[in-house]
């Protein structure tokens, strides 16, 4: 009995001994994205600690959002047919996107007015991507620089563009990520107008954020955030010389200074003026993906923008395989819009991508536990998609093929 009563005291002593760093550890970024397991705790967490509409705005999609949440249905009517008695002792997860080989077949999306989330923003993705062995996407609406995410972190980057009716800031900017090694171009092409977020219209969301009484509680409430903030505001995207203007919808910034007049030509042209590779991100169609081969398209993402866009177009997954099947291997084929799971990377590879785009899961991520929640995002896909892979029977992700899923 004694020895059981000294048996535990010293247990105590010791736990007491060590708490300070226990709690400083659960409190800290690090602990609390180790936390979360999956990428839905990820989003529960982000939910908890930044003001509501921010996280709307990375959360919420156009009009019904049924879009959205097809996005991730249609990933469960994908059913997964696993081989049975292959090794899978050593699981592969490389794969080589347009050239050179990435650590894992994921990459961070391009997100707009990243630094909402939290004050480190593009450039906390940037080493997140980075720690992770792959590539990062850069937004035009970046709320840090082309510049400051090139000293952020060594890795590769690629440049997303919206083209913007003044063409002299889009020579600007393609300029500018070309000096800064920025090696692919992405642009985006589902963006012709904003699409109507309800959400972010409910909430009043607006770049610069308007300051009311209600922010002002919702900053309170947020304390970690609004530090945050504080120390670092980041109001609007950093690249486009909107410091100063004046408070506006996103929607009616972006419908005053995106160029609706985008067409084929302009992809033309682009293909021309950018010395290195070029992907096209927002094909929904495989005449439309057939086009962006003719125009030297390198690679393209079958992506609906993550449902924040035409609402009721299809998910992403069930526009893949006509898509893959009309490119064929002429130019790579990448997806986005709903990744949540490891298995649901394995349908994407099977259905003929090549890799995917994750936006949401990051942004969880971020707004979650900055860096480290990024991080976690990244962690908490690969390791899911290991143990699916080898549960599937297909120890190399490059090798996964149609036979996979029906
Ligand atoms: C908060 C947020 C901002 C976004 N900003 C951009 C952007 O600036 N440029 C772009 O091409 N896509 C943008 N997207 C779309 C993503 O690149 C990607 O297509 C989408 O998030 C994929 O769906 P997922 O969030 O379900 O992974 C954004 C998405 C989110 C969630
Ligand atoms: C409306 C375009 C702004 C940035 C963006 O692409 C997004 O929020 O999805």
């Amino acid at each position: 009995m004694n020895a059981l009563l000294d048996l535990a005291a010293q247990q105590l002593r010791a736990d007491l001994a060590t708490a300070p760093g226990r709690v400083r550890q659960r409190l800290s970024d690090e602990g609390r994205a180790a936390r979360c397991r999956t990428i839905a705790e990820l989003r529960a967490a982000a939910k908890r600690s930044v003001p509501r509409p921010i996280f709307d705005y990375a959360d919420g999609a156009a009009w019904d959002e049924v879009t959205a949440r097809r996005n991730i249905s249609a990933f469960e009517d994908v059913t997964l047919h696993p081989k049975a008695l292959t090794d899978v002792s050593e699981i592969d997860l490389r794969t080589s996107v347009l050239g050179g080989e990435i650590a894992l077949p994921i990459i961070a999306a391009p997100t707009g007015l990243t630094g909402l989330q939290h004050p480190e923003g593009e450039m906390a993705i940037a080493r997140a991507a980075h720690a992770a062995g792959t590539i990062t996407t850069l937004s035009t609406m970046a709320s840090c620089t082309i510049e400051e995410v090139a000293a952020a972190s060594d890795g590769r980057r690629w440049f997303q563009l919206y083209v913007m009716s003044d063409r002299g800031l889009v020579d600007s900017l393609l300029a500018r990520a070309a000096e800064h090694g920025y090696e692919a171009l992405m642009l985006t092409v589902d963006v012709q107008v904003a699409g109507v977020r309800e959400r972010d219209v409910r909430n009043g969301f607006s770049v610069p954020p308007r300051i009311s009484l209600k922010t002002l509680a919702q900053g309170v409430t947020h304390p970690r955030w609004s530090a945050g903030f504080v120390a670092h505001p980041r109001m609007v995207p950093a690249n486009l010389g909107w410091e100063g203007s004046a408070t506006a919808t996103l929607a009616s910034a972006v419908n005053r200074s995106f160029d609706p007049t985008v067409t084929w030509d302009d992809l033309a042209d682009l293909r021309s003026r950018w010395k290195g590779p070029v992907i096209v991100k927002g094909v929904m169609r495989a005449d439309d993906a057939l086009r962006c081969v003719e125009h030297g398209a390198d690679a393209i993402v079958v992506s609906n923008h993550g449902g924040r866009q035409l609402d009721g177009a299809a998910a992403a997954i069930e526009a893949l395989p006509a898509i893959a099947d009309a490119v064929s291997g002429r130019a790579e084929v990448y997806l986005d819009s709903g990744i949540r799971r490891g298995t649901d990377i394995v349908k994407a590879l099977a259905l003929g991508a090549r890799a995917v785009l994750i936006g949401r899961a990051l942004m969880y991520g971020l707004g979650a536990a900055g860096e480290a929640g990024a991080r976690r995002a990244f962690s908490i896909l690969e390791a899911e998609l290991r143990v699916a892979l080898a549960l599937a029977g297909y120890p190399r992700a490059a090798e996964i093929g149609r036979d996979a899923v029906s």
